[in-house]
């Protein structure tokens, strides 16, 4: 389905939430014009924008000329780009700086960046004055098709990925798909395994149309803006329906109790293994695993990993640069994911293509013998 476009061109997907309930607006020009919506929807706000190095550099100048232009007062916060900046000190520091800028709790925090700079920003946003204003303005095809919108906030711990953090909404999502431009091949692929992602949960039509149309996703125009609003869409019905994962939401972490175990066996490494990356290999393990335990059928495992590669995603743990250590290490990072209820293990397994579900109480012993046979594989 094509989603509604507002007036000026834009898509909005709206994020249905009572009364933190906001919009995602997707599409051309946002940076520009980040100044007039933001005057108009939070009046007298100033902001703290708070980017990554990279992004800041290239991006943050436009922004400020846009927030100047519309009489907002603003104060930059740069971070250095990488997972590693998901942690305490540098959300210390974050703090600080904002409280040095003396901005008020009805001021905006505002997260110029990929979900690195999301997760933290957000989480500062959350702890600052018992809560700031919060807009994100996403800007990795990641950031604007998952970590933009729902609210999860936070840093990783020596123990595990995002285990310090809070459910925080942002009042607004900004995704300028221009900003897309910018972004290497390597980060753009990594962000369309979460892309995927949603057809592999619940929607085979949708995972059909990337099969066939995922080039021009990758190109750009209406492809790409089709797939962005279709995720959101997705993401935001999810969210609606169970904001603090205490059910069908975390249907969203298909992928993510093997690829988080494997970006910590990593040690958060973005040279060796990005979030999307460790997503898509997750996600080939978890089809793999439900072949292995007759839930889903083996050609659905073929048929999904095949796509991922063809995109040029990894797809086995062969491909990670340096290895990821031997079972006993990713069991570890695996009973810290925070899934794990009463001690028993959780995955999102899968009927087929669109048929995921969540299955508790996952037998150690079967996880065990299935990571033996991943890390034989070639
Ligand atoms: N909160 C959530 O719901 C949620 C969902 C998915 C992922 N995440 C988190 O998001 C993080 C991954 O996000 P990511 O993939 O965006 O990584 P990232 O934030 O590290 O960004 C990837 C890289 O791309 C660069 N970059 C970003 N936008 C750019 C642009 N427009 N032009 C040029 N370079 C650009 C960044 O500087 C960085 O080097 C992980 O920490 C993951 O845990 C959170
Ligand atoms: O929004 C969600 O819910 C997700 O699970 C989205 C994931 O893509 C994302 O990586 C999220 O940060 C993982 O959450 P976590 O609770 O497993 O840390
Ligand atoms: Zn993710």
């Amino acid at each position: 389905m094509t989603p509604a476009a507002d007036p000026q061109g834009l898509t909005r997907v709206p994020v249905a939430l009572a009364e933190r309930s906001y919009d995602i607006l997707i599409g051309s020009g946002l940076v520009r014009g980040a100044g007039a919506t933001l005057a108009e929807r939070f009046p007298g706000r100033a902001v703290a924008i708070v980017t990554d190095a990279h992004v800041g550099e290239i991006h943050g100048p436009a922004l400020e000329a846009s927030l100047s232009g519309a009489g907002i007062r603003h104060h930059r916060i740069t971070v250095a780009p990488g997972e590693a900046t998901k942690r305490f000190a540098v959300l210390e520091e974050v703090v600080d700086q904002i409280l040095a800028h003396r901005l008020e709790r009805g001021d905006i925090v505002l997260a110029l960046g990929g979900g690195v700079v999301g997760d933290l920003a957000g989480f500062a946003a959350a702890i600052v004055r018992r809560g700031m204003g919060f807009v994100q303005m996403p800007t990795s095809l990641l950031a604007q098709v998952d970590s933009s919108v729902g609210g999860k906030t936070g840093i990783n711990s020596r123990h595990g990925k995002n285990l310090i953090g809070a459910f925080y909404q942002p009042g607004l999502v900004l995704a300028d798909t221009d900003v897309l431009d910018t972004l290497s091949t390597r980060e753009f692929r990594a962000g369309y395994a979460e892309v995927a992602k949603y057809g592999l949960i619940d929607d085979p039509g949708f995972f059909a149309w990337l099969e066939t149309n995922w080039r021009g996703v990758f190109q750009g125009g209406r492809d790409r803006v089709h797939a962005i609003a279709t995720s959101c869409r997705a993401k935001a019905a999810v969210v609606a329906r169970d904001e603090t994962e205490t059910g069908d939401r975390a249907l969203l972490n298909l992928g993510h109790t093997f690829g988080h175990a494997l970006e910590a066996a990593t040690a958060y490494d973005g040279a060796r293994l990005v979030h999307g990356e460790g997503v898509a290999i997750g996600m080939c393990q978890a089809f793999r695993f439900s072949a292995k335990l007759g839930l889903c059928a083996p050609m659905d495992a073929v048929r999904m990993a095949n796509h991922l590669k063809a995109v040029g995603l990894p797809t086995e743990l062969s491909e990670i640069p340096g290895g990821v250590g031997d079972v006993d290490r990713l069991m570890a990072a695996i009973g810290q994911d925070k899934k794990v209820a009463r001690g028993k293990l959780t995955f999102i397994l899968a009927r087929g293509i669109g048929e995921s579900f969540i299955a508790r109480d996952v037998d150690p012993a079967a996880v065990r013998e299935f990571l033996a046979e991943e890390l034989a594989r070639d």
